[in-house]
Parts: structure tokens; C-alpha cells; sequence
């Protein structure tokens, strides 16, 4: 409450000078961040309600647990599972005690069961335990986020968080970003969609359908990394799956930690300050609850900087560990800028550094180099799998990216209305993501509320932007590390001109629009979001999946889908009993 107190006086203040028309562009900038107050233009009660709102809903998603998987349970007599028989709210499943927490359990049965009961059964029960307690909550939050947004002069909490921008229209843009790279999304998607076919049958996977959610090795089915032993195009040549040489090895994840911090410094960025190692916390602690979803934290005072992730020694979380530093090294290069200009360009390059890094590191020399892989050949099988396990990523996500905010700014502006969130929700998976639910949903359900974005509102459109971008930084980097030969080869380790670039990049925090910055990486090339970067990098994968997908249909027919999604929920079924016999009566009295 004292920051909020504080910013609103320096709010007053800034409101009073006609700053518009100041000629220092630096000073008209930081002028235009400080005059916007945010949430605590609210009145005092409404921004204590906001906040427990948002904090009631972390916790609960954070705290959530479900019961184990028993297969003897809820059969039909014809055998089948009975995913209609009712969940307790409490405790999950009538006559179970909810044990098993998001992290690590539920995220390693999501990534490595191959029973479509067992994977039906988790994904049904996080979102019992997760999502569904917090439609109510979330319907009042939307509200209160609006009337802050409107206080700021916006005419909804999205067209806030697109401010963040600075363009006039994101949504064009893009749309037209998606528009060129959705066929490679549907290539990989049809490929994939075979490869579990021929491991889970045509009645589970649909030939020409939606892939169901549960079977994609993830929670929410925006990264098919664990897939990968079901779908690698060449099995047993070189795979970049390092979990095995980890474990060999012993590492533990401040070693994981150690090795992603040399990367920066191998660039001549800046180390992690000794407070980082002393407050982090790398590990699930056993004796408290804490929100073990990873996440980068700036205490704004220079030295101050940590990173909170309930570590497990897997290549996933090795990836997710240079993601998280990597807003970390954004956060040291900015810390000389004036407080308002201490923030990434725009969201999407914070979320991009780590990522390009990764890039790099991921490759399967270099790999090789520390040690985590063996006899890296340098045969096209070995490239293709490289490419195919990076697109299980990084193109993968691509659609769950941008549909996760085209819903959320839908429920701000009111398109969405509060009868018809889970039902745009699937509306939006379905077209975009070619996914569908493994079992009906209705509107009593609350799928959006069982990602953690969706309760801790953390914007999402700007890991959408971030998986474009960081591809164009990683081909100005890799360009300015003299690398020559196809993109996906490139490794920046210990070039410090392609460190000296980015940092002149990062050390612009916000001071700058993201164009400016776009236009210093690309040395004068680009100031806008460019796909061409990605598609250069996966061209041989694109023609590979094209060659293997002739006679496979690409794309997905909605009305293929296994399951159908909207299960019209008890309240609508009656209304639409009552509606028919009224129109019954209707007519039988007037005729
Ligand atoms: C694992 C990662 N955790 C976020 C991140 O690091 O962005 C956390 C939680 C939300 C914001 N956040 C932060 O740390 C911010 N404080 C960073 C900053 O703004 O400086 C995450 O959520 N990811 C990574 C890929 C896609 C997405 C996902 O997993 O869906
Ligand atoms: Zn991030």
C-alpha cells in the first residue's frame, strides 16, 4: 500500500506539467510511463480487494493437489471410465485424499505416462483441483482489472496490457505474424498427430481430427518436448534429450545454475551477483508450501536479483533455467537507467534473452563440448532430430502463445461474456491449437484457470512475440559472432561481439521504443517483428515434414474431434427444457 501512496503522489505531480508538448524526447518518455498510475488508481478498498483476489487465486492454484490414478475406480459396467461421475471439490475424487502436487508430480505423469485413462484422469483432476475454483473469483477480478484500466483512460484491461506495445494496432500485426507461420504449425501437428496415432489407435487419435489435449506430454499441451520418444523422426540417431547425462553425472541444479551463468559470462556479460546464490531458491523446499511455477525476480536496488524454481535435474529444466536467468542479465544490464526505464523494450524481449542463449546452448556440438552428449555426428538424420526436438518447442507453442490473451482480451473488452468463458476458451484451442479436451466441458469448468497466468495475471501475448524475436536476435548474434553455415548450427558461446551487441541492446531498458532497439540488433535492417529469422532456421525441417506428410491430411476438422468439447452444462440443458416447452405451449395456444 506505502508504494502505491508513493507512486500516486508522484502521479500528481507529473499530471500537472503539459509534458506532451516537453522537446526532450527522454524526458517526454519518461513523462508518458510516469502519468500512467496502473491498478492503484482504484480507491483504496477496491485495490486491496484486487490484490487478495490475485493473491487468493495464486494460492489456490499453487496449492492445489490431486489424487493418484486408480484404474480400478469409477468403471462403467462395460469397462470404460466414467469421467462423469462427480468429483468432490475437496478432495478431488469421492473417497481419496489429494496427494500430489503440479510440481514435480502431476508435470512428470503429463510427460511420461503413455495410458490415455491415466493421462484423461491427471488432466481432469488438475483442472477440478486448479482451474474450476476460480471462475468466480477470476469474473470479479475481470471487473475490477477493467474499472483500474478505464481510472487510467483505457477502455479495458487489454487495451492496457497491449499499451505495453506501443503500436497502434497488436492485433494486426499479430494476426498476420500467425497467418504466415501456421502451415508450419499444421505440418508439425499433422507428423506428430501419425506418430501418436500409431502409438495410441485411430479411436484415441483421430486421423483427421483435433490431437487430444492429454496425450501431448504437457499440462496444457504448448510444448510436445515429451513426445519425443513417440514421434523423434530418427530414433536411436543423436536426440538432445541431456536428462540421462545429467543424472550420470551427478549434477544438482546449482551445478545446472553454474553452467547456464557461464554461458552469459562466456560472452562477457555480467556474472550472478553473490546475493543471487544466497537468496535463490533452486529446490522445492519440504518443510513449506511456496509457488513452485519458476520465476526471475529484480528487487530494484542494483544488487539484489533471484530466481525461485522447484529445480529437477531434466534438459527441460536445464532450458528453463537460462530463460530465467536471462531476465536476470535484462535486469543487471538496465539497473544504471532512471527507475521508469528499468523494463525490457517491450515484455516479449524480456522473455526472449534467456531464450536465445538456449539457442546456442541446446545445439548439438555444443552439447557435446561440456560434455552432456556423445559422438555428435553430423549426419542430415541427426539435423533433422535436432530441428524436429527444437519445433517441438519453440513451434509447438506458437498458437498456445497468441490464443491464451486473444481470450483474455476477449473477456476484458466483454466479447466474452461470463456464460461462455470455457466455451471460447475450447472455441480458441480448437482453431488455433488443433487440440481438443479429453472429456466434455461445460461451463461450471474453468480450463483458462488451470494455467498459471491466468490467476497470478501475468500477461501472456509476450512469449507469443518472445518465440519470434529471439530468433531475430539469434540471427543478428550469430552474425555478429562471424558464424557462417545454416542458422540452427550457430553457437554464440564465448563470442564477445555477439555479448557486446546484446548488451547494447539490453542496456537500453525501456528508454527507448523496441523499434529503436530492433533497428541497433539488426544494425539498421528492421524495426518490426520478422518470421523470416524462424523460418530460416527450421527450412530443412519444414521441407522434411512436407516430404513425410503427403498423403496425411494437414490441418484438423473440428467435427473430427474425439470428444466433443461443450458439454451444455446442467443450467442450460433445463433452460433450453423450458424454453422448448414454452415454444411448444406457444404455439398450441396461438394456432
Ligand atoms: C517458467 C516461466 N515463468 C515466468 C517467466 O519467467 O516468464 C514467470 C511467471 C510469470 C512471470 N514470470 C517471471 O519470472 C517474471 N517475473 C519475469 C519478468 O517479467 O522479469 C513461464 O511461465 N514461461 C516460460 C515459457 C512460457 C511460460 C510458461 O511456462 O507458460
Ligand atoms: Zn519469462
Amino acid at each position: 500500500m506505502e508504494w502505491s501512496e508513493f507512486h500516486r503522489n508522484k502521479w500528481k505531480q507529473a499530471t500537472t506539467f503539459a509534458w506532451k508538448n516537453f522537446t526532450n524526447p527522454l524526458v517526454r518518455r519518461m513523462f508518458s510511463f510516469v502519468t500512467v498510475l496502473g491498478k492503484a488508481a482504484l480507491p483504496k478498498e477496491k485495490l486491496q480487494e484486487l490484490s487478495e483476489l490475485v493473491q487468493d487465486m495464486k494460492t489456490t492454484y499453487s496449492t492445489a493437489k490431486i489424487c493418484k490414478y486408480d484404474s480400478t475406480q469409477r468403471r462403467l459396467p462395460n469397462g470404460d471410465y466414467d469421467y462423469y461421475a462427480d468429483f468432490d471439490a475437496e478432495d478431488n475424487e469421492i473417497g481419496c485424499v489429494p496427494t500430489l502436487s503440479l510440481e514435480p508430480e502431476v508435470t512428470q505423469i503429463m510427460a511420461r505416462s503413455r495410458d490415455p485413462e491415466e493421462l484423461r484422469y491427471v488432466w481432469r483432476a488438475w483442472r477440478e483441483a486448479a482451474g474450476k475454483p476460480l471462475r468466480h473469483k477470476y469474473i470479479r477480478f475481470v471487473q475490477l482489472a477493467n474499472e483500474a484500466a478505464r481510472l487510467n483512460g483505457f477502455e479495458d484491461a487489454g487495451a492496457y496490457w497491449r499499451s505495453d506495445y506501443e503500436t497502434d494496432d497488436l492485433h494486426k500485426e499479430l494476426q498476420e505474424l500467425w497467418d504466415v507461420l501456421r502451415p508450419l504449425y499444421e505440418h508439425l501437428h499433422a507428423y506428430v498427430r501419425k506418430k501418436l496415432r500409431e502409438k495410441y489407435g485411430e479411436k484415441v487419435v483421430p486421423r483427421s481430427g483435433p490431437i487430444p489435449a492429454h496425450l501431448l506430454g504437457n499440462m496444457w499441451a504448448q510444448t510436445w518436448t515429451h513426445t519425443q520418444d513417440l514421434t523423434i523422426p530418427y530414433p536411436g540417431r543423436t536426440s538432445v534429450d541431456v536428462t540421462a547425462s545429467l543424472l550420470r553425472q551427478g549434477y544438482m541444479p546449482l551445478h545446472m545454475f553454474r553452467l547456464a551463468e557461464e554461458f552469459f559470462t562466456s560472452l562477457g556479460l555480467d556474472p550472478m551477483p553473490l546475493g543471487f546464490w544466497q537468496k535463490s531458491l533452486i529446490v522445492k523446499p519440504t518443510d513449506r508450501e511456496v509457488v513452485c511455477h519458476a520465476s526471475a525476480w529484480d528487487f530494484c536496488n542494483g544488487i539484489d536479483y533471484r530466481i525461485k524454481q522447484c529445480t529437477r535435474v531434466t534438459t527441460e529444466d536445464l532450458i528453463t533455467i537460462h530463460h530465467e536467468m536471462g531476465h536476470i542479465q535484462y535486469d543487471i544490464q538496465y539497473r544504471n537507467q532512471p527507475f521508469i526505464f528499468r523494463d525490457g523494450a517491450n515484455p516479449g524481449f524480456h522473455e526472449a534473452v534467456g531464450d536465445v542463449l538456449a539457442l546456442s546452448a541446446s545445439t548439438p556440438h555444443h552439447l557435446q563440448s561440456i560434455g552432456l552428449l556423445e559422438n555428435v555426428d553430423d549426419s542430415y538424420e541427426t539435423d533433422i532430430n535436432f530441428l524436429f526436438t527444437m519445433a517441438l518447442d519453440k513451434i509447438a507453442f506458437l498458437p498456445f502463445g497468441y490464443l491464451v490473451d486473444l481470450w483474455r482480451w476477449e473477456v476484458f473488452s466483454g466479447k466474452t461474456g461470463e456464460l461462455s468463458l470455457n466455451r471460447r476458451w475450447w472455441e480458441l484451442r480448437l482453431s488455433l491449437q488443433g487440440v481438443s479436451p479429453p472429456l466434455p466441458r461445460d461451463e461450471d469448468d474453468f480450463d483458462p484457470g488451470a494455467k498459471f497466468h491466468i490467476p497470478a495475471n501475468v500477461p501472456y501475448i509476450r512469449y507469443f512475440i518472445s518465440f519470434i524475436v529471439q530468433f531475430q536476435f539469434h540471427a543478428e548474434l550469430c552474425k555478429a559472432a562471424g558464424h557462417v553455415g545454416p542458422l540452427h548450427h550457430c553457437d554464440i558461446y564465448r563470442s564477445h561481439k555477439a555479448g557486446t551487441l546484446l548488451r547494447n541492446v539490453l542496456s537500453l531498458g525501456k528508454s527507448r521504443p523496441w523499434t529503436e532497439a530492433l533497428l541497433i540488433l539488426t544494425s539498421g535492417k528492421t524495426s518490426k517483428l520478422d518470421v523470416k529469422p524462424i523460418l530460416e532456421y527450421f527450412a530443412p525441417l519444414i521441407a522434411w515434414l512436407k516430404s513425410q506428410n503427403r498423403g496425411e491430411f494437414v490441418g484438423w476438422r473440428v467435427s473430427e474431434a474425439i470428444v466433443q468439447p461443450v458439454r451444455t452444462s446442467n443450467a442450460s440443458v433445463i433452460t433450453g427444457v423450458i424454453l422448448a416447452i414454452v415454444a411448444v405451449v406457444f404455439f398450441v395456444v396461438v394456432i
